[in-house]
Order: structure tokens, then sequence, then C-alpha cells
């Protein structure tokens, strides 16, 4: 992959692919994938003719790369997209590619876009309901009053800080390793710019806010108390939620999700309870706006949002971007020296931004070459295992 951005040339790097056996992303291909079809089957009572869809996708990932059929609504964008990798095998080709096209067929053989009665079925739903039960989230949930009533700046921070390590709560993630949800978070991050973003959203500027959204359920949970206290506190007078248009990457929230974690919050009454309040009416009386691109869906990096997205971007103060995809979509997902400049790698997005991420794949950059060295000696999963954190500034 070579990106060059004119003023801030960066180096070249190899975009990753999946076909190093026991790689990460050989993992997620190899097994990921099928365990996640099985898991699908158990949760949602599909039909035999689903069922038939499901085993011939199973079949479909051990070979070549397949078109989608005919009649998909979007077979034209996805055959435009497809065109390098068609009838290729599924290891051969960028793994951010594969990835995405998988979570596409997945969609199909549900009958997510067709006419009949499982159109517009989250395969996902059961696992997403799932966590929005557990006693992290309601944990979570007593917690808020403490959140709200602490002092401004310290409200603030705390809020960002549940939004970051909410992005341990990816669903996907805990196939991969359901070990990671109980191994310790590291407080010291890997990059920590938060005091750049409140430079960006000092006391009453006012903002213009926009947040890419990743997992729906305890993240989306985190998330939203965040937007509360940019909006309340008045660091932000409108915040813009992009969301994904229809279900992706196991746990990503769409608006569907958005309502069942309000809905969720205001059942806890008291100070999540409120928050669900002011949300709600803020989205009433446009605050808060809720947007769902196509884009977000897409297999493409962020170097290549369309015109339309990249306008709206413009425009805001800041851009919150979450989780480890949109991060590898917004650096580009290859094999990049972890010491390359995040400020240099991201010079070409159209507004200042900040990148909430836990570490749950290979991609690293903007790491300090002295705790480079510390972690490849002491931590050798750091890049993978949803121990370690990043908050990258881009102003
Ligand atoms: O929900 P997140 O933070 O984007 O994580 C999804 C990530 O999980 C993975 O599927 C692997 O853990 C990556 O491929 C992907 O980047």
């Amino acid at each position: 992959m070579t990106i060059d951005e004119g003023q801030h040339p960066v180096p070249a790097a190899a975009a990753i692919v999946s076909n190093v056996p026991d790689s990460f992303p050989w993992g997620v291909l190899t097994r990921r994938h099928p365990e996640l079809i099985a898991t699908v089957r158990r949760l949602v009572p599909y039909p035999p003719a689903i069922q038939e869809s499901l085993d011939q996708l199973l079949v479909t990932i051990d070979g070549t790369i397949p078109p989608l059929p005919a009649d998909a609504h979007d077979r034209a964008a996805w055959q435009e997209w497809a065109a390098p990798y068609l009838g290729r095998g599924w290891l051969d080709v960028p793994f951010l590619w594969s990835e995405s096209y998988f979570y596409r067929l997945l969609l199909e053989a549900t009958g997510y876009f067709s006419s009949g009665p499982w159109a517009g079925i989250d395969p996902f739903a059961p696992q997403k309901t799932a966590e929005l039960d557990t006693p992290d989230l309601a944990r979570d949930l007593g917690d808020l009053d403490r959140l709200v009533t602490a002092p401004e700046q310290a409200g603030l921070s705390a809020a960002l800080t549940a939004s970051l390590w909410g992005n341990r709560a990816d669903l996907g993630f805990r196939m991969s390793d359901p070990s990671a949800q109980g191994k310790d978070q590291v407080d010291d991050l890997v990059a920590d710019d938060s005091a750049e973003l409140w430079r960006l959203l000092g006391a009453g500027t006012q903002g213009q806010v926009h947040l890419v959204a990743d997992n729906a359920g305890r993240e989306l949970t985190a998330d939203l108390v965040l937007i509360d206290r940019l909006l309340a506190t008045g660091r932000a007078a409108t915040v813009t939620l992009h969301l994904k248009p229809h279900p992706y990457y196991v746990s990503d929230a769409t608006t569907t999700d958005l309502l069942q974690v309000l809905r969720r919050l205001e059942a806890a009454g008291d100070t999540a309870g409120d928050i669900a309040d002011r949300l709600g009416a803020a989205i009433g009386d446009g605050r808060l706006q809720v947007r769902a691109h196509a884009f977000w869906c897409s297999p493409l990096s962020f170097h290549e949002l369309p015109a339309d997205l990249a306008t709206q971007l413009a425009e805001a103060t800041v851009v919150i971007i979450k989780g480890d995809l949109n991060y590898r979509r917004l650096v580009g997902d290859a094999h990049w020296d972890p010491t390359t400049s995040f400020q240099d790698l991201t010079s070409y997005f159209p507004a200042p931004l900040a990148a909430l991420r836990t570490l749950k794949s290979d991609v690293a950059v903007g790491v300090d070459p002295d705790r480079l060295t510390q972690l490849e000696a002491n931590t050798p999963g750091w890049r993978t295992d949803g121990t370690h954190a990043v908050i990258h500034v881009r102003s």
C-alpha cells in the first residue's frame, strides 16, 4: 500500500493479507468466520433454505471468492470493489477487503436484503441484545451518577476513558479470544493525546463534534454517555453520530441498536434515564443527528471517503473515530513500522480527529520507540489481545 498525500509523503507499506499460517488475520478467516456462521445458526432459527445458504457460504469461504448474486441491490458497487479479487483465494487478498466481503455474503445468505420474511433481520441481534443484560453493563450504569456530578473536566475525561475501553466489548473480538475479556486492560496507554483533544474541545467551545461509532451494546452506551457530557457541558453544540446502515462485523451499531441502548438507559432510570431523556430531546431538536452512510459498510479505507461524506466531516471541530476496524481504515491496513507518525498518515483526513482504539489487530503506528522496545520485550500479544489502547489525535 502506498499512501502519498503530497504535502506529507509517508513511507509505503505492504497491505496485510491473511496467508501466513497462525498469523492473526489467518485465524480470523480460517477459524473465526466458520465459528461465526455456527453461532448465527445456533442463535437464530433459520429455515431450511437459509441453512442451505449458510452451508454454501461455509464451502465458499474454503474456496475462492465468488461474486454477489446478479440481483443483489449493491452488486454493481461490489463488482467494482471485488474486481481485483474475484476467483482468488480468500487468504491471498487484503485482509481489510476479505473480512468486509465475508460480512456482506453472510447478510446475503441470511436473506437480510431479500424481500422475504427474513428481510432486515439482524443475524447478530441476539448477541448484541444479550450484552445489554450483563452485570458489567449494570455496573457501568450504576457508576453514572458519580460521573455526571464530577467536576466538568473530570467527568469528561472519565466518559472518554469509558468510551475508549468500551471498545473491548466488541463481540467478534470475544469469539477470537474468549479469555481476552478477563485479561487486565493496561491503563498506561500506548499513546495518549487526550490533552490535545481537550484543547480542541476546550471549555465553552460549542463545537461541532462527529463521532464515528463502532460497536453496539456496552460500547455504544459509553459513547452515548460521552455525547451527553459533550452536549451538557457545552463543549459541543451539535453532535453527529455516524452509525452503520446495516449489520456488520458482528456487533457494529445500527440505528436499531441505538434505539435499543436508549431504551435500556431509560429502563435503568435515575441518572441513566436522565441521559436517555436528554439524548432523546437532542435527537428531537437536531442537536444530535444520526447518520448512516453506505460508505461505513464498504471495504474501503478512509482515503477513499466519498465527496458527500468528506464534506460532512470537514465541518467538524473534531471527528472522534472509534475502534479497531475504523483505525485500520483510517491509517491503512498495512504493515507500518509502528513508529510511523500517526499525524503524517492521517494528514489527508478532512478534519481534526481523535482515534480511540483498543488494539485488536496487527496494525500499529504512532508508538514511541522506547515504548515499542518495551512492549515487544514484555508483552508479545500487545497488538491483538485487546489489553492495550491508544488515543491518537491529529489537530
Ligand atoms: O469492533 P472493532 O474495534 O472495530 O474491532 C473489530 C476488529 O476485530 C477484528 O475482527 C479482529 O479482532 C479485526 O479484524 C477488526 O479490526
